[in-house]
């Protein structure tokens, strides 16, 4: 699992190693690590045309050290020194190899020349001393950056995303490759700065012994592949969790049939349906293997999945209540959000595992808070909605955040736009329920469920567009995958 910190952790560390450590021997590391990932992206180092964007700080500071690597190996490195100043070691060492140096605010159309005939462009402009939007003539960079053909590689992380919030004001690059330094930064896993960074490596350059706990981990398939439980030899219908759906009413009957075929295929040992008598009927024509009855918060399950399309009147607000105060996991999603943002129920004194699971717009009501805040600053509002309400919080996403009162946040790293479909977020309750059933803990079970739930949107149609039940058939191919690495996967 991948770590991140806050760019203040991450600058006590780096003064605790530097104190230990020659001048320059940690921007070496860093600089040496990012020419080998500058190298493997270009199919041959010699005659190459690579553009340095270079901003004021440390940051240029390593794509120039790089860039004279890459010149010392036969590249034509060209530096765009953007910055009020320029690291004179760097640049310095970039001549001495053969790279050329200019300013692009003298000659603003030579630089979009430039780097649309690159090769490969760097971007060193800012790393985690950048503050809010990129300036003139950054931003121009930024853009043609984004706008010529040639792979780009960001220094730490590419420049405009705000390292702590992931935090994107005007315009940023946007990376096919990052290379970032010590640990992991959390805006290069929360939305809109992960979607800016592309490809994530981590350079090793010694900071992990001074450094505290992250703030943010991202899990990836090998992270969840470790964590979901699988079928064991002694294992009964019993055993492995008999799910309570309440979800679905007579006006969204959808709604309970993707949300019992999300948990059947996530490999619940049952599927026990409460609702009334047609959309049960609806669920069984479907899902033979369900049991059906009519909505009981009394039922004797080993979790509840509560709320997707089960309306927010008088007897949805009753039966959640009466939900909460059972003693077994539940999650709550969509209509029980609304009620409990109504304040109509509460699940703040539960003490057995509890799951919400809003999209922005819900966690925003949920907070009182504005959407666009929500959206623009996604880890700190999961952060303080698992507070608010003393359980873990998933914020639905096309990264999706995970919060449980003093744990990191996790990131599941698996989001696709794929998934942006009516119904995809009954099915992520089914397999969330599912899993809190066979007893995962809720912020185990929610980012698990999230990593499957964005496979399953990919396995289901090869990556082709899906509708909502196209996630069933992709959910088995998702937990069976996940072991693989990403080679084997290609390959397939
Ligand atoms: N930590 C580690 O362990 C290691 C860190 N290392 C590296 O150091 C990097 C941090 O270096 P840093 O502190 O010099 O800051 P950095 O981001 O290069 O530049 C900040 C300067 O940019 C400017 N500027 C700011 N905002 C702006 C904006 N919106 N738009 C335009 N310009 C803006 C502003 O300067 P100004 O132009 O205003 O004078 C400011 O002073 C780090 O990311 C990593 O790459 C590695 O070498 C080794 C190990
Ligand atoms: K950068």
């Amino acid at each position: 699992m991948r770590r991140a910190h806050t760019v203040e952790t991450v600058r006590a560390a780096e003064g605790a190693l530097m104190a230990r450590l020659p001048d320059g021997a940690l921007m070496a590391r860093a600089a040496a690590t990012l020419a080998v990932v500058c190298a493997r992206t270009l199919p041959r180092v010699y005659g190459a045309r690579v553009v340095l964007l270079v901003g004021s700080g440390d940051n240029g500071g390593d794509a120039l050290y790089a860039g004279a690597d890459l010149a010392r190996r036969g590249a034509r490195v060209s530096a765009l020194l953007a910055g009020s100043k320029t690291h004179e070691g760097g640049l310095a060492a970039l001549r001495a190899a053969g790279g050329r140096a200019w300013r692009p605010d003298e000659e603003p159309e030579r630089a979009d020349r430039e780097i649309g005939a690159a090769d490969l462009v760097v971007d060193g402009l800012v790393g985690i001393g950048g503050r809010g939007g990129l300036r003139p003539p950054h931003a121009r960079l930024a853009v043609s950056a984004r706008e010529a053909g040639a792979p780009v590689v960001a220094v730490d992380l590419p420049s405009g995303v705000d390292a702590d919030t992931g935090r994107v004001e005007g315009e940023a690059v946007r990376a096919d490759t990052t290379v970032c330094f010590g640990t992991g930064k959390p805006g290069l896993f929360v939305d809109p700065g992960a979607g800016h960074a592309g490809r994530v490596v981590l350079a090793d350059i010694g900071l992990g012994p001074d450094l505290p706990e992250p703030v943010l981990e991202a899990f990836d398939d090998g992270d969840v592949a470790s964590l979901l439980p699988g079928p064991g030899r002694d294992d009964d219908k019993y055993r492995r969790g008999v799910l309570g759906v309440a979800a679905g009413s007579e006006a969204y009957p959808g709604a309970a049939v993707l949300c019992t075929g999300g948990a059947l295929r996530t490999g619940t040992g049952m599927v026990r349906y409460l609702g009334a008598e047609p959309v049960a009927s609806r669920v069984l024509d479907r899902w033979p293997e369900a049991v059906v009855g009519r909505a009981d918060p009394g039922a004797r399950v080993a979790a509840w999945v509560i709320g997707p399309g089960r309306g927010t009147d008088g007897p949805a607000a009753e039966e959640l209540r009466g939900v909460f105060a059972s003693g077994v996991p539940v999650l709550a999603d969509a209509d029980a959000l609304t009620l409990v943002a109504r304040e109509e129920a509460d699940p703040s004194g539960r003490e057995a595992p509890t799951l919400l699971t809003p999209h922005a717009g819900e966690l925003a009501r949920l907070l009182g808070a504005d959407r666009a805040d929500v959206e623009a600053r996604r880890l700190e509002h999961v952060g303080r909605a698992a507070e608010r309400f003393g359980c873990t919080v998933l914020l639905k996403g096309s990264t999706t955040l995970v919060a449980t009162p003093g744990r990191p946040v996790a990131a599941a790293t698996a989001g696709t736009p794929l998934l942006a479909t009516a119904g995809s977020g009954d099915v992520l309750a089914g397999i969330a329920g599912s899993l809190l059933a066979a007893g995962l803990p809720a912020h185990e079970a929610a980012v698990c469920a999230a990593q499957v739930h964005g496979r399953a949107a990919v396995e289901a149609r090869q990556g082709a567009a899906i509708s909502a039940t196209d996630l069933w058939d992709g959910i088995p191919r998702a937990v069976a995958g996940l072991g693989e690495d990403n080679d084997q996967r290609r390959r397939r």
